[in-house]
């Protein structure tokens, strides 16, 4: 039996922007191995939500224009901008001391990391993403909360909608499979998680290290592949003002291959979160 994933989820995706009929859509999967019902309600679940339209809209990105983003306690500077998906590569958005300083913090706390499980909503331990990880609640001390508004100021988003900080640290052969950051509506187990504060809107990837060889966050539908550098990050955004998903920003962690990989994690709501 056919697995239900991001790769489908882009798989209907792309179906539906190029105009495929619901019944051919159905008959696919289940020819793929889907059970009747599983195809028809991801089908089905895709057409009637508004949150799929056919053909996403970028609008505006919230995030400032220009060369250099003025953060308040620093200067980011923009490496790299792209339109569609809406990608940006940031430098100098932590000094080195302070990426020391949250990897320090967080060795003492690593788990490994959980998934929602997209039929139940329920966090599990998965193979596709191996990697350990913490979390810093929102502004829980100075150091955070600084860190906090930072990032809230970058991303130009309030600082109340954001979810907390969250660690991941990655060892050789760790990697996380292409995947949204958003939580797909046709899955049951999405519902739960947009009652508060809504969908998610964006992510800031900020990586804490250089890594020594891998490890890129890689985008495979755009074609785009960043790489880890301590201080700088990725900023992506995926939920437009009208509700729609972007499911171009489809995005993995490359396995690493050498050394370690830690980064840092803000993932931003529509509304207030928490
Ligand atoms: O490891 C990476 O570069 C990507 C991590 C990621 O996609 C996530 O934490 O949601
Ligand atoms: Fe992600």
């Amino acid at each position: 039996m056919s697995e239900w994933n991001a790769e489908w989820q882009a798989w209907l995706s792309d179906n539906r922007t190029r105009g495929c009929s619901v019944e051919s859509m159905i008959a696919a999967m289940v020819g793929a191995g889907f059970p009747l019902e599983v195809a028809r309600r991801q089908v089905e679940g895709a057409a009637a939500s508004p949150a799929v339209e056919a053909a996403y809209r970028y609008d505006r990105m919230p995030v400032a224009a220009g060369n250099r983003i003025d953060v308040g306690d620093r200067m980011v500077t923009v490496a790299l901008r792209c339109e569609r998906p809406q990608v940006l590569v940031l430098d100098g958005v932590l000094s080195s001391a302070e990426c020391e300083e949250i990897m320090a913090r967080s060795r003492d706390k690593l788990r490994r990391s959980t998934t929602v499980d997209p039929l139940t909503g329920k966090e599990d331990v998965i193979d596709r993403r191996t990697s350990e990880g913490t979390f810093f609640a929102r502004c829980e001390d100075d150091f955070i909360r600084s860190i906090d508004e930072r990032v809230a100021r970058l991303m130009n988003w309030p600082l109340e909608n954001g979810e907390g900080l969250q660690i991941l640290r990655y060892g050789v052969g760790g990697e996380y499979t292409p995947h949204f950051d958003y939580f797909p509506p046709a899955d049951p187990g999405s519902a739960a998680h947009v009652a508060q504060g809504g969908q998610r809107v964006a992510t800031l990837i900020i990586y804490l290290n250089d890594v020594a060889e891998g490890g890129a966050t890689i985008f495979p539908d755009a074609g785009l592949t960043v790489t880890p550098r301590q201080g700088s990050a990725v900023y992506f955004r995926y939920g437009n003002q009208a509700g729609q998903l972007d499911a171009m920003t489809l995005h993995g962690g490359a396995p690493v291959e050498g050394g370690e990989k830690w980064i840092m994690t803000k993932w931003m709501r529509e509304r207030r979160y928490g």
